[in-house]
């Protein structure tokens, strides 16, 4: 088993709060990734349910048991870092064998769980070979290897793919889902990567200098965030944000418009009064050429290939970034009108929380688990 249960969950260091009391649930055998910018607190919540960090106040449970002052070994979690910390003396054997040998488990056991991890991750042919004779996705495997055998309920990742290049990176994305898929165990995973977040997954927490702004599925956060962080954070490249006024409410939506643009119905509730300021969010990947639409000045072309990237200016230097068709003729200086279907954008007050929106593209109750188990 692996549920754990935070309940008002802070942290503290002297009179600095970095992490405000916190409510969070997380299943077993769910794939939890907590994301946000650099200092946000994912690595200080991490390190509290490993219990290497105390916690200044609130509970934390494993299987219903409160394990505040429980040392880490006795918690049934294995933790990987970002920096392998293998030991470089030892074969890659011995690094996974590692936990076993402190816990004096005998000679057979330690040949069947590290002949088992070796295979689930592709490491038999390796087994002789000294740390600095691996790459770095090997010797990344190798630690999550050391994890494995220790047959935890509850894996914390904390940013282990940092140190590997791009390619390796999604690579070793691909093995950990499939790992999941395999082990079943709870994970917990940190990253400041959205990508790893959107694509591994059951569920994300998004924090926020020490708070969680939202919780929810990939597809949750990416088509009904919660606010303007999460709206903004989620989704690559991020979202474009256009400072509007209310124009007014009617049974379709809220008419508002553009500041030094077109007027558009944005099919969301709310009830704001005409003239109040909002914020129109909408995905550069929701936006298309119209001669009609804003005016706006193309700065650079990014060519991807398949697709390609426009970063326009409007009217008031207000930058606006399109992803459009691969062989699109858009070139620097040229002035393009851009347009969006209202049902694709959001909509978020001063305040910075999203208006609820009537239409998303999918159906998100009904969308299938990425899980295997
Ligand atoms: N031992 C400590 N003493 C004082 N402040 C700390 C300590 N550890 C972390 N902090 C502060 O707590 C905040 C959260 O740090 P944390 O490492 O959890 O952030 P993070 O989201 O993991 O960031 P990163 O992605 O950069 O690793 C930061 O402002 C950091 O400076």
């Amino acid at each position: 088993m692996g549920d754990l249960k935070l309940t008002g969950v802070t942290k503290d260091f002297g009179i600095a709060r970095v992490i405000h009391p916190t409510d969070l649930q997380i299943r077993d055998g769910e794939f939890t990734v907590f994301v946000g910018p650099s200092g946000c607190g994912k690595s200080t919540m991490l390190r509290m349910i490993a219990g290497l960090e105390d916690i200044s106040a609130g509970t934390l449970e494993i299987d219903g048991r409160v394990v505040n002052d429980l040392a880490p070994a006795k918690r049934g979690i294995a933790m990987v870092f970002q920096s392998y910390a293998l030991y470089p003396h030892l074969n890659v054997y011995e690094n996974i064998a590692f936990p076993l040998r402190v816990d004096r488990r005998s000679e057979a056991e330690v040949r069947q769980k590290v002949g088992a991890a070796a295979e689930v991750l592709k490491l038999t042919e390796r087994l002789q070979h000294k740390p600095g004779e691996l790459s770095g996705g090997q010797r990344q495997r190798v630690a999550i290897g050391r994890a494995i055998v220790r047959e935890p309920s509850v894996f914390l990742f904390d940013e282990p793919l940092s140190n590997l290049d791009a390619a390796l990176r999604g690579e070793m994305r691909v093995e950990l889902s499939r790992l999941h898929g395999k082990l079943a165990n709870t994970m917990i995973y940190v990253t400041h990567d959205q990508i790893e977040a959107m694509t591994m997954a059951d569920r994300i927490v998004v924090l926020n200098a020490g708070r969680v702004e939202q919780v929810g599925s990939p597809l949750e956060l990416f088509h009904r965030p919660a606010n303007r962080f999460v709206a903004g954070f989620i989704g690559n490249p991020n979202m474009n944000f256009l400072p509007s006024r209310v124009i007014t409410t009617t049974a379709e939506g809220i008419t508002l418009q553009i500041e030094n643009g077109p007027e558009f119905t944005i099919p969301v509730e709310g009830k704001p009064a005409p003239g109040d300021p909002l914020t129109l969010g909408i995905r550069p990947d929701d936006l298309r050429p119209d001669p009609a639409g804003l005016q706006c000045r193309v700065d650079v072309v990014e060519r991807l290939g398949n697709s390609s990237v426009l970063y326009c200016v409007a009217e008031g230097e207000r930058q606006i970034c399109m992803v459009t068709d691969g062989a699109t003729q858009a070139v620097p200086d040229e002035m393009i009108g851009i347009s969006f279907d209202p049902a694709a954008a959001h909509v978020f007050t001063e305040d910075g929380r999203a208006l609820p929106r009537r239409h998303v593209p999918v159906d998100l109750a009904r969308l299938p688990s990425t899980r295997k188990v």
